[in-house]
């Protein structure tokens, strides 16, 4: 065991599920293996000062997150500067970063592979200076991301219930012009993504060629909604029709949309933007793998 002091992060109101037993069962580990335990409760406000903070007073060494991936991502940003091991224990309502790395479902085996020896170093995107971890997107799911979180049905059905709205009101096909180190190309898109990764939350595998550690993304231009490559998407099929979706790998690229577009990251949902600049920070987080 190359650590003595943990940080456990908890996001109290993730996945809407009582976080007591996930507590208690992280502290029965860390005291069996003899190791210091500290807790840190999110607010929703100001929370990477004081993770920040957490870190230096406690001279901690590893920092496990209990959340989603929205509270993933902010505790990343909190501690991408230093030398430190992420552990992911999925407590959000979906759970993309899980999804990705296979992490698994039982909560003893989850808290045993985020104290565990083995890791990845994962690259991060940067768009418009905020980081990404495995999916981001302008057009129409930032939109069913935006009528969720104004919304007070939470979880995986408050997803399911503003998908009719989110189709029936969206503007799409949106208009956008995509420049990267060697391509320049204008798109009209129901979709714009750009992945880390290969999966959504939901298991769909958007980007077979996804590799969250070869300093290269991926620009997913989805040209239509088909319901038939939805499904392959779900059945991890990789044969995508190209036109449904044609994909770019890039290290750096620049977007811009003709209207202002609604933007979300990691499934947190930023604003309408009419620019993004993306580059990537390579291998920049390590995060504990089984
Ligand atoms: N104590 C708190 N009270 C209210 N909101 C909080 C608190 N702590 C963190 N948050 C908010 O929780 C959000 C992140 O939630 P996260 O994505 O991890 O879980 P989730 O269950 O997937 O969320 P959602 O139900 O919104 O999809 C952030 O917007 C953050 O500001």
């Amino acid at each position: 065991m190359n650590f003595k002091e943990v940080l456990l992060i908890v996001n109290p109101i993730a996945g809407h599920t009582d976080k007591k037993k996930i507590i208690s069962t992280v502290h029965d580990h860390l005291e069996q293996i003899k190791a210091g335990y500290h807790l840190y409760m999110t607010t929703g406000e100001n929370d990477k000062d004081k993770i920040q903070s957490e870190i230096e007073d406690h001279n901690i060494d590893r920092v496990l997150v209990a959340g989603g991936d929205g509270t993933i991502n902010l505790v990343a940003e909190a501690i991408k500067d230093y030398d430190l091991t992420l552990g992911i224990i999925p407590s959000g309502s979906a759970n993309g970063l899980a999804v990705n790395f296979d992490l698994p479902e039982e909560l003893d085996s989850q808290i045993e592979v985020a104290l565990g020896e083995n890791y990845k170093d994962i690259d991060l995107l940067c768009l418009n200076d905020i980081i990404c971890l495995h999916m981001s997107d302008l057009g129409i799911n930032a939109e069913l991301i935006r009528n969720y979180e104004n919304s007070s049905f939470r979880g995986k059905f408050g997803y399911l219930i503003q998908s009719i709205p989110t189709l029936i009101q969206s503007e799409y096909p949106f208009d956008f012009l995509i420049e990267t180190e060697d391509f320049f190309q204008e798109a009209k898109a129901v979709l714009l993504g750009f992945a880390n990764v290969k999966k959504y939350g939901t298991g769909a595998n958007v980007n077979p060629n996804g590799i969250p550690d070869d300093g290269i993304f991926e620009i997913l231009i989805f040209k239509k909604l088909s319901l038939g490559e939805i499904l392959k998407t779900l059945r991890n099929e990789t044969d995508l029709d190209p036109d449904f979706v044609e994909i770019i790998p890039a290290k750096k690229a620049k977007i811009t949309c003709r209207k202002p577009v609604s933007f979300q990251i990691d499934g947190e949902y930023i604003g309408k933007k009419t620019e993004i600049n993306i580059k990537i920070l390579p291998q920049k987080l390590r995060l504990a793998i089984p």
